[in-house]
């Protein structure tokens, strides 16, 4: 899922990474999913927005299905994804609203809040969210900071942090991890332990604002050059490091900011669906970009002078985001009408329910207008490979077979011929007896015409399998990752043949070693092959017995085994927290509980995350005042859904994906029971 952008508007295949041109950053772009954002505006009494898209019914009308959301819009810094991205999401809430085919009685509204994209701040929008009526749904959240907050906050999101995803992997590969350093405001220090410590090849996640003081410290530090190698985030925009240089109090000029940032490696989402197929709302990408086109021009933003918002790269899957969202609330709510059920009256307390929503949401597909979408329509395609065309091609192969081995038999059959040997003195000596040895073949009069022919055929088969193998090799889908062990094994039939046919050969008029050797290679190839294929599935099985049973989680998508490793781990992690959450419940009060768990992330972060918390614990404290000590979050459960991007900063990163959490009670805002994995 690797796309290199070579600029904004020529996004090509894959070609390799490489050291960038002079200045102009190359960019590596990788498969990201999808943030929504809601603009702070018309911000209603309960805390948060008014609904999208004109004259809805009113909050509490029983055909409103509500999903809250906290978005970055304002504020400097961070990512303010939301201002494209918030047009996007208008358009598809309105888009969506008027398919008469999808929800039908029913409306998605969304209610959200700005988080500016500061992790306190989001942590509130999100205690706000869950804390006061309607009931929310889903709650969909973009900016990696505020979605790690959350994450923290809610102890549900699980998401694999970006950072430590790439220590892993860096481990695994073999590769040292020299040091790890982390800065709020003045990366000073931390550039100079790099420095301190010889690392050489340096990646950086923080957004564009520290990008461009951390650049300025390694000119200024002498940390650039040919001798390292940076890595930074790609979705900067393409000039990142000489804008903004007075504004932000940088240092450095624009000829040294363009020096240090030379030969630097960047990577990035290919975010805009690249054909022009009519998507799920029968749009086109290019439509889509003209509408939105048209309303950010509304909004007034300079388009046709290149002037974007920010986040207008990943608008499009802001917009597919709530399409995915509206896709997997109609196929639950047919599922659920058909048991006399809505899904209005979900509580998460419903596991069957709970998981009716989840299967849904990771099973729907469709064409959007981001690559997003469109590379699930493509995809793990791919995967409905059926069975009948797999057992058609092996009957085929098996035909062949019978027709080649009945025609040679019919046509010109296997006939027993006697070779004779010169006559050979009596090994008794009898010197008036001699000894005539015969040789038995069995063999048709065109024998190596027949034999030819089938080795050939073989042959053939087997050079396509070893180019099935070549082609299937980085293929991480469960159900045809055969392919390293298939290629072991032709490898092996083809070794074996080419040392047994010239032996044979040679020795074929000794018959019992012949036999011998014939035999005992045809036993150890079928025994080696069909070990390379066989055992590693056994040992799945033995190591993974539960795995059918939670199939039904995932019907249709085929999950790598990455995937499937990460799903088991978030299964055992899962029986950890409600086991955690059941002993707390019974000790803490649900007041207690939001505070102990907000308190408890914000203390590992910084002065300035500990400020906001002061912030919040009194506005709990107001707010229990004002409720007579009685405020519980709603009554029924809330249902979380994360479309994420895959960076973040420096010490607090998110990795992407859409995950689905199932509150189990009312208690609080953190206690969620999860209950999936990751796509
Ligand atoms: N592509 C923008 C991602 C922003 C973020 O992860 O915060």
């Amino acid at each position: 899922m690797v796309r290199i952008k070579w600029d904004n508007k020529n996004i090509g295949s894959s070609p390799p990474v490489r050291r960038s041109p002079p200045v102009k950053s190359q960019t590596v772009k990788f498969h990201e999913v999808v943030i929504l954002v809601r603009k702070l505006s018309a911000i209603s009494d309960d805390g948060c927005d008014s609904p999208i898209g004109g004259s809805l019914p009113p909050d509490d009308a029983d055909n409103v299905l509500h999903i809250g959301g906290i978005f970055p819009i304002a504020g400097e810094g961070g990512w303010q994804g939301g201002q494209a991205c918030m047009p996007a999401v208008n358009l598809a809430l309105d888009d969506v609203n008027h398919e008469k085919n999808l929800l039908p009685g029913f409306i998605l509204k969304l209610h959200s809040n700005d988080s500016e994209c500061e992790p306190g701040l989001g942590a509130s929008v999100m205690y706000n969210l869950l804390y006061y009526k309607p009931h929310k749904l889903m709650l969909l959240a973009g900016c990696s900071t505020v979605c790690t907050t959350v994450a923290e906050a809610a102890k549900m999101w699980n998401l694999v942090v970006t950072v430590e995803d790439l220590e892993a992997r860096c481990k695994e590969a073999g590769i040292e991890i020299v040091t790890r350093q982390s800065f709020l405001s003045d990366p000073s220090d931390a550039v100079r332990n790099l420095r301190r410590q010889d690392a050489r090849i340096i990646v950086g996640l923080f957004y564009v604002v520290a990008a461009r003081r951390v650049l300025c410290e390694l000119y200024q530090q002498k940390l650039y050059g040919k001798s390292y190698v940076w890595f930074f985030i790609g979705w900067y925009e393409d000039n990142w490091f000489e804008v903004n240089l007075d504004k932000e109090a940088i240092a450095c000029t624009k000829d040294q900011m363009r020096l240090a940032a030379e030969g630097h490696l960047t990577t990035e989402a290919l975010m805009w669906n690249q054909n022009n197929d009519t998507t799920i709302s029968g749009m086109t990408s290019e439509d889509f970009r003209q509408r939105l086109n048209k309303m950010l021009k509304e909004d007034g933003y300079d388009i046709d002078n290149n002037r974007y918002p920010e986040g207008y790269q990943e608008a499009p899957l802001a917009y597919d985001a709530v399409w995915s969202v509206a896709l997997a609330f109609n196929k639950t709510m047919e599922k659920l009408s058909k048991q006399g059920k809505s899904l209005k009256n979900f509580t998460y307390t419903d596991k069957e329910i709970a998981d009716e929503i989840y299967s849904a949401i990771n099973s729907t597909q469709f064409l959007g207008v981001s690559l997003f979408m469109a590379k699930q329509k493509v995809s793990s395609i791919q995967k409905k490979v059926q069975p009948w065309k797999l057992y058609t091609m092996v009957s085929g192969l098996l035909v062949m077979d019978i027709v080649l081995l009945v025609s040679w038999q019919v046509l010109d059959p296997l006939q027993r011929k006697i070779e004779t040997f010169p006559l050979e003195l009596s090994p008794f000596g009898d010197d008036d007896a001699r000894i005539r040895p015969e040789l038995e073949h069995c063999e048709s009069i065109h024998n190596n015409i027949w034999l030819g022919l089938i080795y050939s055929y073989k042959g053939l088969i087997l050079v396509f399998g070893l180019f099935l193998a070549y082609e299937t090799r980085s293929i991480k889908v469960k159900q045809i990752n055969d392919s390293r062990y298939v290629g072991m094994s032709i490898y092996n039939v083809v070794v074996l043949c080419l040392i047994t046919a010239p032996v044979t050969m040679v020795i074929a008029s000794q018959q019992d070693a012949s036999f011998a050797f014939v035999a005992l290679a045809i036993i150890f190839c079928c025994f080696l092959s069909m070990a390379l294929i066989f055992v590693p599935k056994v040992i799945e099985v033995i190591r993974h017995p539960k795995d059918k049973a939670e199939s039904k989680y995932n019907p249709d998508v085929g999950m790598s085994k990455e995937d499937e490793e990460k799903y088991q781990k978030l299964l055992s992690e899962n029986d950890e927290l409600q086991k955690l959450i059941a002993a707390v419940r019974k000790h803490f009060s649900v007041e207690d509980k939001i505070k102990l768990k907000i308190i408890s992330y914000h203390e590992k972060t910084s002065f300035q995350k500990e400020e906001k918390i002061k912030l919040l614990k009194q506005t709990l404290a107001e707010r229990d005042a004002l409720k007579g000590g009685s405020g519980n979050v709603p009554k029924d459960s809330l249902i979380v859904a994360d479309f994420v991007t895959g960076e973040g900063t420096s010490d607090s990163a998110i990795g992407g994906g859409i995950s689905v959490y199932t509150q189990s009670s009312r208690a609080s805002a953190s206690d969620f029971e999860f209950s999936g994995s990751y796509l």
